[in-house]
């Protein structure tokens, strides 16, 4: 027989976690599924580990820079204290009572099993089937796309969870795909002193990003002695035991102790029953109207949805979920037109909203102003470091911003004027009277735009 209640969230990851808790905290019967670890991939092998390994590879850049500008500093990396935080500080060591424990306070009832719809509104979950009166929330995430190279398959390649345990560091790594994973953790290994290759099949590394962000990120990483090949793809993989040789399409050949796969991320959906809610379980991503149903009775939230793969996402959407569900009055819809996105290199690169080309892509007559932050007063003033622009892409027609980007030391902090500006359509014209603080980064954005 089935167990009744209200919701069924499915996985429980950033946002399902979100919306579970939400839910029950607002007094429904919720019951939250997840086999694996509660708070998902952010907190265990995403975001905060790798910002914590970041954090540590910039303090090691920033210790670099002292030459010159006050003194002399020598650093002498060291990954332990790095792959110890990493276990005491972010993981727990990979173990999630602590998030089951503050979950289980809200409310929520807590399965560790994998669902499976087996209904409209029925999961199972193990020897157990919950009915869900009100509905299904299914947030399950991403796994690795491993692409079919030749080779690959077998070998023991690194995805994000291995390079993210790593206690010790190899002497070289080679890195497939120069997207945000493959760049962050590009940047974090080569400044503790490992030779990395990254290997990018598009153009450009952040190929979705604007050609200036991409452009910069490779000058960085080429900075802290990175080879980076775009343009090519890999045609074969080999491991000999002790070391991989990919074999590129131009030709070439890149060769390192540890191979890390960062190609992007797909669905895994083969598993969980869609069709019984009548939805296609071949699809790519799980498509979502504004108020991120999926099918009647179905919410998804998250990198399920295939909206911009971040943490904030699937915690902007889990918030329209849990309002739609409780049937607030005037409840939130989702609109996607001013997306943030910050790639933490050192540079920070953040964008928000369309790039350029994208904005041309939709038939919007575009300008665009720009200004370099070495140039800017602060930038000046900060020197060893100082890379970096904004750029800001306006629809002449309406005359606001629908698009920036932010690159710099602080490029991310800065961003979040812009993407105010973005979300608000605020006037171009008002944006140009806004009085921009003395010396500071964002005083760069008045640059820019005085070009428009
Ligand atoms: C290295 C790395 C760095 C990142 N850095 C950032 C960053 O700086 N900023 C940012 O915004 N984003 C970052 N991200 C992206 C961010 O981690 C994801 O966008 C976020 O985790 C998505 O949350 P989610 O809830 O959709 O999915 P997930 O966190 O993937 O959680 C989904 C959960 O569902 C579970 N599940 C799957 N199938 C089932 C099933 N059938 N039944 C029950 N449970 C199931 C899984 O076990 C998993 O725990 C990073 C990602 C990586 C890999
Ligand atoms: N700072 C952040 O917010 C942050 C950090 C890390 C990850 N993330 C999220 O995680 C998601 C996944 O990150 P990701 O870097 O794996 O994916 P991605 O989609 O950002 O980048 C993958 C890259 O791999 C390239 N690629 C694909 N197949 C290839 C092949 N066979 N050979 C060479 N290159 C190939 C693609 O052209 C692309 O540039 C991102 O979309 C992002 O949303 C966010």
């Amino acid at each position: 027989m089935a167990e009744q209640v209200d919701v069924v969230v499915i996985g429980l990851g950033v946002g399902g976690e979100e919306a579970s808790g939400r839910l029950a905290e607002a007094g429904l019967n919720v019951v939250g599924l997840e086999p694996r670890l509660v708070g998902g991939e952010c907190p265990y092998y995403g975001c905060i580990p790798s910002k914590m390994m970041i954090r540590a590879a910039n303090l090691i850049a920033e210790t670099r820079r002292v030459d010159g500008l006050a003194g002399t500093a020598t650093i002498t990396p060291d990954w332990a204290p790095v792959a110890q935080r990493i276990r005491d500080e972010a993981t727990d060591n990979w173990n999630d009572q602590v998030a089951v424990d503050r979950l289980v306070k809200k409310g929520v009832t807590f399965v560790r099993e994998h669902g499976v719809l087996t209904g409209p509104r029925t999961v199972r979950a193990g020897d157990r089937e919950f009915e869900a009166s009100r509905g299904i929330v299914v947030a399950t995430g991403t796994v690795p796309f491993v692409p079919p190279i030749e080779g690959l398959a077998g070998t023991p390649f690194w995805t994000n969870q291995d390079a993210i345990r790593a206690e010790t560091l190899p002497a070289s790594l080679i890195v497939l795909g120069g997207g945000a994973i493959g760049v962050e953790l590009t940047q974090v290994f080569a400044r503790f002193g490992v030779a990395v290759t990254v290997i990018e099949g598009a153009e450009r590394i952040l190929a979705l990003e604007e050609p200036e962000s991409g452009d910069l990120a490779r000058a960085t990483l080429e900075k802290d002695g990175v080879t980076v090949h775009t343009g090519v793809h890999a045609t074969k993989v080999a491991h000999d035991g002790g070391e991989f040789t990919v074999t590129l399409d131009d030709g070439n050949t890149a060769q390192g102790e540890k191979l890390l796969v960062a190609t992007g991320r797909r669905v895994d959906l083969a598993r969980l029953g869609l069709d019984q809610a009548g939805l296609d379980p071949a699809v790519r991503r799980i498509e979502v109207d504004e108020h991120v149903r999926a099918a009647d009775g179905v919410w998804a939230v998250g990198d399920v949805t295939g909206v911009g793969a971040f943490t904030h996402t699937a915690m902007y959407q889990a918030n329209v979920a849990v309002h739609d569900i409780l049937g607030t009055p005037d409840a939130p819809l989702a609109s996607y037109h001013a997306m943030p996105r910050v790639t933490f290199l050192d540079p920070e690169i953040g964008a928000v909203g369309l790039t350029e080309k994208q904005a041309r892509e939709q038939g919007l007559k575009v300008a665009t102003g720009s200004s370099q932050i070495p140039y800017s007063s602060r930038g000046f003033i900060h020197k060893a470091g100082n890379e970096g622009f904004i750029k800001l892409v306006v629809d002449s027609d309406r005359g606001v911003l629908v698009g920036a980007t932010s690159a710099g030391p602080t490029g991310g902090e800065v961003l979040g004027a812009l993407a105010v500006a973005v979300h608000a359509g605020v006037p171009v014209n008002s944006l140009q009277q806004v009085i921009y603080a003395y010396p500071t980064f964002h005083r760069a954005i008045g640059d820019a735009l005085k070009q428009l």
